[in-house]
């Protein structure tokens, strides 16, 4: 059986996870959070990729090689390339971005969307989101752990696609 791929996509600022606002987003680093989020999927035996960019157009490029597809996808590697779900912490785009949305309704990858923060309980432009209508899940307020969670989830929850 073909293994679950799953891709992280961590959104602008998220790089500053950390340092940035800590009474909002905490102490943990995204390195921290990668190297955790690497570990538990070893665990799970699932593959795990990550990716972080504080470009919209990188982001939209790196969803479209999810799915063999775009300017990045190597050539004949469709197969190989197509991930089976999508975590997505969009960052400001969340509030947005109508090209990630695009993307990721484009390539059909079924997504879990992330947030560290409680974006309900915070200015009210946080509270609508591009994506929360289209993800098979939202996650928000659990801190870095949501991360944790959104990988159990789609490892448990979530079929092979194709
Ligand atoms: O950059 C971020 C981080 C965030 O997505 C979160 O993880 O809580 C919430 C967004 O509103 C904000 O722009």
């Amino acid at each position: 059986m073909t293994r679950r791929r799953i891709l992280l996509i961590n959104g602008p600022n998220l790089n500053l996870l950390g340092k940035r606002e800590p009474h909002i987003y905490g102490s943990t680093t995204l390195t921290d959070v990668e190297t955790q989020a690497r570990d538990q999927a070893t665990r799970l035996d699932i593959e795990l990729e990550t990716f972080q960019s504080n470009h919209e157009g990188a982001i939209v490029d790196r969803i479209q090689q999810a799915a063999g597809w775009g300017p990045n996808a190597a050539a004949a590697n469709e197969e190989r390339e197509r991930v089976s779900v999508i975590i997505i912490n969009p960052g400001g785009l969340t509030h947005t971005s109508v090209s990630v949305r695009d993307a990721l309704l484009g390539v059909d990858i079924p997504f879990v969307e992330i947030h560290v923060s409680n974006v309900h309980a915070r200015e009210p432009f946080r509270h609508h989101s591009y994506f929360s209508d289209k993800a098979t899940a939202v996650i928000c307020g659990l801190g870095v752990y949501g991360y944790a969670a959104a990988i159990e989830f789609a490892a448990r929850h979530l079929k092979v696609n194709r």
